[in-house]
């Protein structure tokens, strides 16, 4: 399988729209390609708070119609990052904002849309600006199945065990992380490979926006946790790699500790009672 990770930068000098034509024309050069991956929020910015809500827009949307024919012209799977998707209320009007993940298949057509589970920024930001999503979303392609999660998601392994559990072989992270914590960008791509026995596609924003440095890096992790290619730095590149889908199914049977799991450790512990 070939994919390739477009990981762009979300600069506040170029007009959204143009930004749109411009990753729409670069994912049309992905022709070829198996599956095309961008980072998350990259119209507004992952860290441009107050540009959430004016630059919220429908599921279906501008960057839904642009991408689904983008995806089309070029005939490939897009997971097209995430948009700030403003859902609707229940009696009608203006609901909460999601940070929404478009995935398209080859002709065009919304195959999955993920509304980001965990929302960054503790009391702050995105953490009380959007709603969380409840859903986790895998995605049958005819060379595995991709099970999707968002930039902040990463740090929270149970989210991807819940994802292997419904058959993802390779999981698709879009992001946007900054330079700060680079660092736990790499590690925790790298453990969520290994420990899940998957590949892990995590795409990165390039520049700074509103002020925060972006890691860039996007990754690529073999089910193994070796890196099968890393983009050099946080500048805009396009990051192409080929892998074998099947290595996922021998890696988990040579090694199957996926099989050794022990369920339902979640729930605390309380102390034995003393016996004396
Ligand atoms: N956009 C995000 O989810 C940022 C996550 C982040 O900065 C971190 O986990 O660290």
């Amino acid at each position: 399988m070939r994919a390739s990770l477009l990981q762009i930068a979300a600069d506040e000098d170029e007009p959204v729209d143009s930004r749109r034509r411009r990753v729409a024309a670069l994912v049309r050069e992905q022709a070829g390609a198996d599956l095309v991956v961008l980072p998350e929020l990259w119209t507004t910015g992952a860290f441009a708070y107050e540009s959430f809500g004016s630059g919220a827009e429908p599921l279906r949307g501008p960057t839904y119609e642009v991408m689904a024919e983008a995806a089309r012209d070029a005939g490939v799977w897009l997971h097209a990052g995430s948009i700030p998707e403003r859902g609707d209320a229940p009696g009608g009007g203006e609901g909460p904002l999601y940070n929404t993940s478009l995935v398209f298949s080859p002709d065009g057509e919304l195959a999955a849309a993920y509304r980001k589970i965990h929302r960054f920024g503790f009391d702050k930001g995105e953490a009380v600006l959007m709603a969380a999503g409840a859903d986790l979303v895998t995605v049958r392609l005819p060379e595995t199945t991709i099970g999707v999660a968002t930039c902040y998601d990463l740090r929270f392994p149970e989210l991807f065990r819940g994802l292997v559990d419904a058959g993802a072989e390779t999981l698709v992270v879009p992001a946007g992380w900054p330079e700060r914590r680079r660092s736990h960008w790499t590690l925790l791509a790298r453990a969520r490979a290994v420990e899940n026995q998957a590949y892990v596609l995590a795409c990165g924003t390039a520049g700074t926006h509103a002020g925060v440095p972006q890691a860039g890096r996007s990754i690529v992790v073999d089910p193994w946790g070796e890196v099968l290619a890393e983009a050099a730095g946080a500048d805009e590149e396009v990051l192409t790699v080929e892998f074998d889908p099947a290595r996922v199914a021998r890696t988990r049977e040579q090694f199957p500790a996926l099989k050794d799991r022990v369920l339902g450790l979640d729930a605390p512990r309380r102390p034995e009672p003393s016996r004396s």
